[in-house]
């Protein structure tokens, strides 16, 4: 069946509607993290894994904002590079990450080193990287829109954790705190751009497309690592051993 042209306001029900069914918020892996199922290895893999995704985030935001038309988009999307990279050392989403990953007590240099990774966590970032990378701009910054679904998830994971694991504190989940207001200043951003460029059926296909993809890639990631650390004897050669 040939699919019909959509309204902008019916095709933003579409977009809502492939982030009801497939946002990672519904993975097992996900549910267990917040519902204090995890030990605190998993959850040290989870954060060093998770690591790599938010690093790769500025790269990404950066092959985009090289090739957007205008001085007005431009400054809308250089707003995610600090958000993620700081304006000085120590600062930004990366260095915050960073701060959970020493308060779960990972080594720092070795989390940045790259070196624990899971080859799973690895070809799904990468994934992401080129799909933003050789993709037209608008599927690329409608693969960000899986931000629309990130504040629930942020705010379940943050009070599941805190209650949950003695090993946590607000101290170490601080990154989450600001992503609470960026997530939907970027994403009604995004959803605006794509709402108003998307105008043909082969354009909001593409559109659908590209969010899916995305959703794939975040759930895959959690695929990767409750196949290697929630099933015994799983863990790849190389990849973090929790000790
Ligand atoms: O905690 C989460 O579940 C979650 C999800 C997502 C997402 O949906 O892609 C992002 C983030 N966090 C996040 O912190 C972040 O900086 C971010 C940037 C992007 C993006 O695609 O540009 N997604 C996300």
């Amino acid at each position: 069946m040939s699919a019909a042209l959509l309204s902008p306001d019916a095709l933003e029900a579409a977009l809502r509607g492939i982030g009801a069914e497939r946002y990672h918020n519904l993975h097992p892996f996900h549910r267990a993290l917040h519902d204090g199922k995890l030990n605190r290895g998993q959850v040290q893999a989870w954060a060093l894994n998770r690591y790599y995704y938010q690093a790769s985030i500025p790269a990404k935001d950066a092959s985009l904002l090289a090739r957007l038309p205008t001085a007005e988009l431009r400054r809308e999307w250089r707003r995610r590079l600090e958000d993620h990279d700081g304006d000085a050392p120590g600062t930004g989403g990366v260095a915050r990450w960073l701060r959970l990953t020493d308060g779960l007590g990972l080594d720092r240099a070795y989390v940045e080193s790259l070196e624990g990774l899971l080859p799973g966590t690895r070809f799904a970032v990468e994934a992401y990287v080129h799909f933003v990378r050789e993709r037209s701009v608008l599927e690329a910054i409608a693969s960000s829109l899986t931000e629309l679904f990130s504040p629930t998830i942020i705010s379940e994971r943050v009070s599941g954790m805190l209650r949950n694991y003695d090993f946590i504190n607000a101290e170490t989940l601080a990154y989450f705190t600001p992503r609470l207001t960026q997530a939907p200043r970027d994403s009604d951003f995004a959803l605006a751009y794509v709402k108003e460029h998307a105008r043909t059926v082969e354009q909001q296909q593409a559109v659908l497309g590209a969010l899916k993809f995305k959703c794939g890639v975040l759930w895959s990631m959690l695929d990767a690592l409750d196949y290697a650390y929630v099933l015994p004897g799983n863990i790849p050669p190389g990849s973090f051993r929790p000790s």
